[in-house]
């Protein structure tokens, strides 16, 4: 049987008073604020279209939670209430009319426009200057004493300064996590295997509501004022202001304001507002799920007044939640180039930050374990700024019984050899090395990429047909195609084979530096790749070098070293690197100067321009050593200026100040002498 509205109201309303609990009371919320919301608005419609069945205690009457026991409590002398909302921008017009109806108004409202900081209200109470008290919002009516947590923020004022201040002045604002401390906090969590923080606002509110005050002192807390509640002041000085002149003085006594307020005039400066936080969101060094819109004359918000839970005279434009809820319908698991298992969550899209999301990444086993999660459970996605999304939690209650457990293959999936964990490593690994076909393609992917062999036309489809076809089976290979095979291939025409057969051949002539990093050895990255290139000036020095002689590189720690050193002694990385030099990979003999011969010893050189032999970073390490420094701008102590193609503004500075310029063939000349590149 189809439940009445009554029914209705009343099971939504049960599950609404359960989430606040979970929010408000324990600071563990179950479900994204996007699922709250949208059952909130299921509640409100429902409750327009039958208003007999509108309770008191319904949670669209009400304002947040009951304040916890432990902590004594405070009455607030004006209610902290809550916000309306709007998603669009026609609830923000509807917004405006239903304003200027009730006033009979004519004319535009001056807003002010607030970021809508994501954290937890709070109301400081001041006395002749002094902070006396400190409230949580809690229901509104009643919320908890927070005296002295509060006390421990230092962005807070202990004692105003400045004239005029009001006898009474009670100040409100947002108490909220910045991200890099919420970060942070989270991978000391992490690290000690706690349970993490879902979001900033959590963490905020989690840190603010602690018995002991010393813990709250740890935490990395900020608050910004936004509204003045009870005020007594003989001299009136914040009568007579508008909200945002009110803001504004509240700085002057020292308190912190937000710098993103505006105050505007009309709708549509409002939306220009918004786009413009919008489109900023992600650079703010704190979480915003929206804006806050507020008349700012105070007349006008006097005669508006307020309904059950809200003033009338603002109204909070929410952004696109960055939590959403969705299904995890499957995980994959993908091999990377050196045969790290990464488990893949396969999602029922959603639009999460206003991005569909379909995939996010799971990292590792302690990853699963630590979320719970299972094939088919309702997961919570965060996609917050340029980060990638992430699975935050499960919605437990909602579990489907046909869930299954992620079970982590013990083989890999490509190629069925076994899977191997080091101990103390969260990662792990194919042991299947270059006859895993995946981890061979990702190794063949890389071993041609730009910064590699770089060989122009030979792309990632194009490399996975190789080894799909069984035409390449090592690096050396690609080096063996010849047209025949090439044209085996789908959508492999002549003259496509015939140039890429020529970019193979180009790229047999590269450096030292180019060849270890294409290598793909572990954590050698391009950087590392070029100081060693410098440092040992042969391969055969690098592959012997001992533990000692490799530290002794810059850029090289004991982690890097113990990977060089584990690959040069597989006797199958050996093979791979005599096949290549087998097929005629090269580069030009680089020599080792001594320590004596630096006749750039002392002098600061700067390079720009293009240059036509080399790349920048390769030139930069041979001047250096040949004892230059190499410096990025041009000054009156820089003692050469090597000018490539198109140099520009540097080679006019350098001409101004009289600084002796070079072009490539002169410094070329000089790396020739000292035998640092062939003649
Ligand atoms: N996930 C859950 O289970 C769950 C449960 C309950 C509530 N919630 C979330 O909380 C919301 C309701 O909470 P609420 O009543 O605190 O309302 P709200 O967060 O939507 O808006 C009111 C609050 O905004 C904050 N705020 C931030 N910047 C402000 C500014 N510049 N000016 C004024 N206020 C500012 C204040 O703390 C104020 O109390 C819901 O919409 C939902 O998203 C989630
Ligand atoms: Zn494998």
């Amino acid at each position: 049987m189809k439940p009445t509205a009554e029914q209705q109201c009343a099971a939504i309303r049960q599950q609404l008073a359960d989430y606040n609990y979970q929010y408000y009371v324990l600071d563990a919320p179950t479900v994204p604020d996007a699922e709250y919301d949208r059952l909130y608005r299921e509640l409100q419609k429902l409750e327009q279209q039958f208003p007999e069945f509108i309770t008191q205690d319904s949670p669209t009457q009400r304002v947040g939670g009951a304040p916890l026991a432990k902590f004594a409590q405070v009455q607030h002398r004006l209610p902290m209430l809550s916000l309306d909302n709007a998603f669009a921008a026609e609830d923000l017009s509807a917004f405006s009319k239903r304003m200027r109806d009730r006033l009979d108004l004519s004319g535009e409202f001056s807003f002010c426009c607030e970021p809508k900081l994501d954290g937890l209200a709070v109301s400081i109470r001041y006395e002749n200057g002094q902070l006396v008290q400190a409230a949580t919002r809690g229901d509104g009516y009643t919320g908890e004493d927070i005296t002295s947590n509060i006390r421990t923020i230092r962005a807070i004022p202990l004692q105003l300064k400045g004239e005029s201040i009001p006898a009474v002045l009670e100040v409100r604002g947002e108490v909220f996590m910045p991200l890099a401390g919420f970060a942070r906090l989270n991978e000391q969590a992490r690290q000690r295997g706690d349970k993490l923080f879902a979001n900033p606002r959590n963490a905020a509110a989690g840190s603010l509501r602690q018995l002991d005050p010393a813990i709250t002192a740890t935490r990395p807390l900020m608050f910004y004022a936004y509204a003045v509640g009870q005020v007594e002041d003989p001299t009136q000085l914040l009568d007579s202001a508008c909200h945002y002149q009110r803001l504004q003085q509240l700085k002057q006594w020292g308190l912190p304001v937000c710098p993103e307020i505006q105050l505007v005039t009309g709708e549509s400066a409002v939306l220009d507002y918004y786009q413009q936080i919008l489109t900023r969101r992600a650079e703010l060094a704190y979480e915003i799920d929206g804006v806050v819109i507020k008349v700012s004359n105070l007349a006008q918000q006097q005669a508006l007044g307020f309904v059950a839970r809200a003033p009338r005279w603002a109204i909070a434009f929410k952004f696109p939640a960055q939590e959403m809820l969705t299904t995890l319908l499957d995980v994959d698991f993908q091999v990377g180039r050196t045969g790290a298992i990464t488990p893949v969550a396969r999602l029922e899209p959603v639009s999460v930050g206003g991005v569909t999301v379909s995939n996010a990444t799971l990292h590792n086993q302690d990853e699963i374990n630590r979320l719970g999660v299972q094939i088919g459970d309702k997961v919570i996605i965060r996609r917050a700024g340029d980060v990638i999304p992430q699975i935050v939690g499960v919605v437990l209650e909602q579990r489907p019984e046909h869930a299954v457990p992620v079970q982590f293959p013990s083989r890999c999936p490509v190629c069925q050899a076994h899977i191997e964990r080091v101990s103390g490593e969260a990662v792990a690994r194919c042991s299947g090395g270059l006859s895993c076909q995946a981890q061979l393609k990702e190794s063949l992917k890389h071993f041609v990429s730009r910064k590699a062999l770089d060989i122009d036309g030979l792309g990632d489809k194009l490399v996975e047909q190789l080894v799909d076809h069984a035409l390449v089976k090592a690096p050396a290979d690609i080096f063996a195609l010849d047209m025949p095979s090439l044209l085996g291939l789908e959508r492999m025409a002549e003259k496509s084979a015939l140039k890429l057969l020529q970019a193979i051949k180009q790229a047999k002539t590269t450096t030292l530096a180019r060849f270890i990093y294409a290598l793909g050895i572990r954590e050698v990255g391009e950087a590392t790749a070029l100081n060693l290139a410098t440092h040992f000036a042969s391969l055969d020095a690098l592959a012997q070098a001992s533990n000692e002689q490799l530290l002794a590189v810059s850029d090289v720690g004991s982690v890097v070293a113990e990977h060089l050193g584990h690959f040069f002694a597989e006797p199958h990385n050996q093979a791979v690197v005599a096949d290549l030099l087998a097929q005629g990979v090269h580069w030009p003999a680089m020599s080792k100067v001594a320590a004596t011969e630096q006749p750039l010893a002392g002098q600061t050189v700067v390079l720009t321009g293009t240059l036509q032999s080399m790349g920048r970073d390769e030139a930069k390490a041979l001047l250096q050593r040949l004892g230059a420094k190499v410096s990025g701008s041009v000054s009156a102590k820089t003692h050469v200026v090597v000018a490539g193609d198109n140099a520009g503004s540097k080679l006019v500075k350098a001409n101004e100040l009289n600084v002796p310029v070079w072009d490539e063939a002169d410094m070329l000349q000089l790396f020739q002498q000292h035998g640092l590149v062939d003649a």
